[in-house]
């Protein structure tokens, strides 16, 4: 906690030096240009969060194929256990958060054609986020966590993040508030109801009591079941508000805009809307089937989520459908093929969820890797490439270039790391459903068939194949930084640019 402490001062004074810094140059913020340079440094973290987070999680795919691998006897903070959520957190809120952030303060701006709202705010609130994140980080580090999955900061960092959160509703409000557009774009209402949603789930999941005001150490409001259903209302919304909603948000903003096409169905994404949310903050208890909450509430947790199901695949469909007309798109620009197999990656896992959530399904999948596989398709193929589009089309568009630095690397990025995904998930059912049946095998005289240790043994080669996987999917996003940094500086390559007077849509070969 005094390293905490510490840190808090640091990034507190640099916070005053560079208002005190701001005030004497004595700089009108222009209220008639918008905000970029947020974005630009938004698109930097987010980049640079990602190769932290999937860095990671290639070391504790490794760790799970060869658990010896960064075991010392006198240095904790390399152990699996330390460093997993260090992984969940990375790139959920350093990578996916910063991406969220960086999108939503670009497309608030656009759609409602007005600054970003607050002055300096807006960057406090960047800043301040990334402060969490690093807080939050060397946390777990040092072993601090009251151990509430993708909420395992304590109180101290949560009261801090809860001011940040607040900052950054006001900056989305206001600069909705001050609108020159009448209409509010359908991708806005999505990014409101994650910022409003995360503060809720936040503060109540949160909810502590420190053991004194010196100490990291807090205990939990809630006991028993009751802290456990409120756990997974968080986790589950968590994953619904945080991993679908705002990633929603961008889906509506920048495939239409990337394909020069109408979104497919406007009435559809409001119906996607309102059904999406009001459904998911149901169907938290899927993730307590068997346990001691009662059955009824487990019922209604299977139920709401496999209602789910529809609001989800009307949102996919109303992302597929937008290009319409434009199909040959697919195979011309590897961006937006990259946000449309997104898309598809999104419909896979909210039919997967839906099925798992059933409970004779749940007895066969919980405590497996199939669960693993099934995050992981949602958050590398659905948030990864969502956010790897919208990273693609920022660095374009905010630097002003007319094209990226290279299409071809694009590709490489697309091919490695979708192989990459599907090696992660094909391995994690095969170990996922293998290790649930051996679970549940039992011989002529009623004795299990399998030690815990066989079914340990067998995924040995799956966590191989799963850490490659990984690790081809970090390639990729190599590829795409390297790509980025280019394109930013203004280059193009050689064999890849075009005449002057011929523009790259125009050059491209359309489908017959
Ligand atoms: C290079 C890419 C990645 C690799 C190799 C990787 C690997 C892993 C591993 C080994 C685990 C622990 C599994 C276990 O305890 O059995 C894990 C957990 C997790 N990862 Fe990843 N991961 C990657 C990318 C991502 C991304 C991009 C996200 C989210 C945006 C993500 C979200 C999660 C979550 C939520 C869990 C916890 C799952 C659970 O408890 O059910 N991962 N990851
Ligand atoms: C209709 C949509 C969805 C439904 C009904 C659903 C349902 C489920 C179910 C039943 C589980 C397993 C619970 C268990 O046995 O412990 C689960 C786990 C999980 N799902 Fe989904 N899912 C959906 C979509 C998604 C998407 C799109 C993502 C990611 C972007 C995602 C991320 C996760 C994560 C991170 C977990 C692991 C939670 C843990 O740590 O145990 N889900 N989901
Ligand atoms: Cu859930």
């Amino acid at each position: 906690m005094e390293f905490h402490a510490l840190v808090f001062m640091a990034a507190f004074m640099a916070g005053t030096f560079s208002l005190l810094m701001h005030i004497q140059s004595g700089r009108q913020i222009r209220q008639d240009v918008y905000n970029m340079n947020i974005v630009k440094v938004g698109v930097f973290m987010s980049a640079f969060w990602g190769i932290a987070g999937f860095l990671v999680g290639v070391i504790i795919a490794s760790q799970l194929a060869f658990p010896n691998l960064l075991y010392f006897e006198n240095l904790p903070w390399t152990n699996f256990s330390r460093l997993r959520p260090l992984h969940t957190s990375a790139v959920i809120f350093a990578f996916g958060g910063s991406v969220l952030l960086t999108t939503s303060f670009y497309v608030v701006q656009r759609t409602c054609r007005a600054r970003l709202f607050g002055g300096m705010l807006p960057w406090a609130v960047f800043w301040g986020y990334q402060l969490f994140i690093v807080i939050a980080a060397t946390g777990y580090l040092m072993g601090i966590t009251q151990s509430k999955e993708y909420a395992e900061p304590e109180w101290y960092a949560d009261l801090f993040l809860t001011i940040v959160w607040v900052g950054y509703l006001l900056v989305f409000l206001g600069t909705m508030w001050k609108r020159k557009e009448p209409h509010i774009y359908v991708a806005n209402w999505f990014y409101l109801a994650f910022i409003l949603t995360i503060a809720m789930l936040h503060i109540v999941n949160n909810l502590a009591m420190p053991v004194s005001m010196f100490e990291s150490r807090s205990y939990q409001l809630f006991a028993g079941v009751q802290d456990a259903l409120t756990q997974w209302w968080y986790g589950h919304n968590a994953v619904g508000f945080f991993l679908t909603a705002g990633f929603l948000g961008i889906m509506y903003y920048f495939i239409p805009k990337r394909a020069e096409r109408p979104v497919y169905s406007y009435r559809l994404s409001i119906v996607h809307f309102w059904t999406l949310i009001f459904i998911y903050i149901w169907a938290g208890p899927h993730h307590l089937h068997y346990t001691a909450l009662p059955e009824w509430a487990q019922t209604l947790g299977m139920t709401f989520s496999v209602m789910l199901w529809m609001p989800s695949w009307g949102g996919m469909i109303n992302g597929l459908m937008t290009l319409s007309g434009a199909w040959d798109k697919l195979r011309t620009d590897p961006v937006i093929r990259m946000m449309i197999v997104s898309v598809a990656f999104y419909g896979m896992s909210t039919f997967e969820g839906p099925l798992m959530s059933v409970r004779a399904v749940n007895s066969l999948s919980h405590y497996t890797e199939w669960g693993i596989g099934h995050v992981h398709s949602g958050s590398l193929g659905w948030v990864g490439y969502i956010s790897f589009g919208a990273l693609y089309c920022l660095t374009q568009w905010v630097w002003k270039r007319k094209q990226l630095y290279s299409n071809t690397l694009v590709e490489w990025h697309f091919w490695i790391s979708t192989i990459g995904i599907l090696l992660y998930i094909t391995a994690m059912w095969v170990a996922g459903i293998t290790e649930g049946l051996w679970w549940r095998a039992y011989d002529e005289f009623g004795f299990l068939q399998y030690s815990f240790i066989e079914t340990v043994e067998a995924k040995h080669i799956p966590y191989i194949i799963r850490a490659v996987g990984g690790l081809m999917f970090l390639v990729g996003a190599m590829i795409m930084c390297f790509n980025l940094y280019m394109t930013a500086k203004g280059r193009v390559r050689k064999s890849e640019r075009h005449a002057d007077d011929v523009s790259p849509d125009v050059a491209a070969v359309p489908a017959e």
